[in-house]
């Protein structure tokens, strides 16, 4: 039985991951698929460096037409992040019919609609279900099992490494220097932390879903941004004697014909009053329809 053939653009932490699923679970792919799944070029900077997954260095390129010109590649999974290179791979992957996964949220905040479009002109699927809140299929859910659903406000915390952060420093009195290292190391953060801290991920996250549970063109220079650099130890304490926690929450709002998006940091009390614990990396969505 012929194997689907992927290209990897990406070994790092998103990437090793994907290497691992694809190894560890070819019995249940295969099952789900019906066939197997081999990865056959994957796109790094450096063939020499140390990874955390074992991969036959041969796989390793560093040239993306191996990948995106291999007319036995089917399948383009893209993991390595970043905006104009990659939206350049993808569009001539997608121009040469290749299917694509991406797991990138900047990409597709600022180029997500040419993408969708030249993917639908080259009868290509794109999937980035990955690009938002990883383990939460919401926008899958924003697409088929909401579609005629007149969504009006979303809400919740996208970004898991501010909440870890907050955590941490709530739960644990570390300090926020000390818990943003950590987060590096653990793979939580981004390749620039600042995206994560300054609030940037979760804007762009919060415009991605917004677009698609609104049916409009999210502009991220109209979304808010704010992050958790600012906050204190003590701003922390002082919120916990009365009751509260703190959490970087996005929020879009449907008004009218037009929609707003920001971010902000709250003392979650809808999330209290759920007695939901959403705490360290986990993810919430809350949703309002008409
Ligand atoms: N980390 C996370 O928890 C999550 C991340 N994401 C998204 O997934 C994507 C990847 O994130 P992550 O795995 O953390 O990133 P990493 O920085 O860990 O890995 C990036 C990988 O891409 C390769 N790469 C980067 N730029 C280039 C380039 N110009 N040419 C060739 N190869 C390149 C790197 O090669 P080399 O190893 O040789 O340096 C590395 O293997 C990003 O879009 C991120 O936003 C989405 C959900 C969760
Ligand atoms: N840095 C991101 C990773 C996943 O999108 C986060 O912390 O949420």
């Amino acid at each position: 039985m012929q194997a689907i053939s992927v290209g990897l653009l990406g070994l790092g932490t998103v990437g090793s991951g994907v290497v691992r699923i694809i190894e560890n679970h070819q019995d249940k792919l295969m099952h789900q698929v019906g066939c197997p799944i081999k990865v056959k070029k994957i796109l790094v900077q450096d063939v020499e460096k140390e990874r955390s997954v074992k991969v036959d260095p041969s796989l390793l390129t560093v040239n993306p037409a191996d990948i995106i010109e291999d007319p036995e590649i089917e399948v383009v999974i893209e993991v390595m992040g970043g905006i104009e290179d990659t939206r350049e791979h993808l569009l001539q992957a997608l121009r040469s019919k290749k299917n694509i996964v991406t797991a990138n949220k900047d990409l597709m905040a600022v180029h997500g609609s040419e993408l969708l479009t030249v993917a639908n002109e080259n009868g290509c699927d794109l999937f980035f279900e990955a690009s938002v809140a990883g383990g939460i299929p919401i926008l899958r859910s924003l697409v088929d099992g909401l579609a005629s659903d007149r969504i009006t406000k979303m809400m919740g915390i996208v970004n898991g490494t501010t909440n870890y952060i907050l955590t941490k420093m709530s739960q644990e009195g570390l300090a926020y220097d000390s818990v943003l290292k950590e987060a590096q190391q653990l793979g939580y953060a981004e390749a620039n932390p600042a995206s994560d801290v300054e609030g940037l991920d979760a804007a762009r996250k919060m415009a991605i879903m917004a677009s698609l549970g609104f049916s409009m063109k999210i502009d991220l220079d109209d979304v808010k941004v704010k992050g958790i650099t600012s906050v204190t130890e003590e701003d922390l304490q002082y919120g916990k004697q009365l009751g509260y926690t703190m959490k970087l929450l996005g929020l879009a709002v449907r008004e009218g014909d037009k929609s707003r998006c920001a971010l902000s940091r709250h003392c979650c009390h809808q999330l209290i009053r759920l007695r939901l614990s959403i705490m360290s990396t986990m993810r919430c969505m809350f949703m309002e329809k008409q």
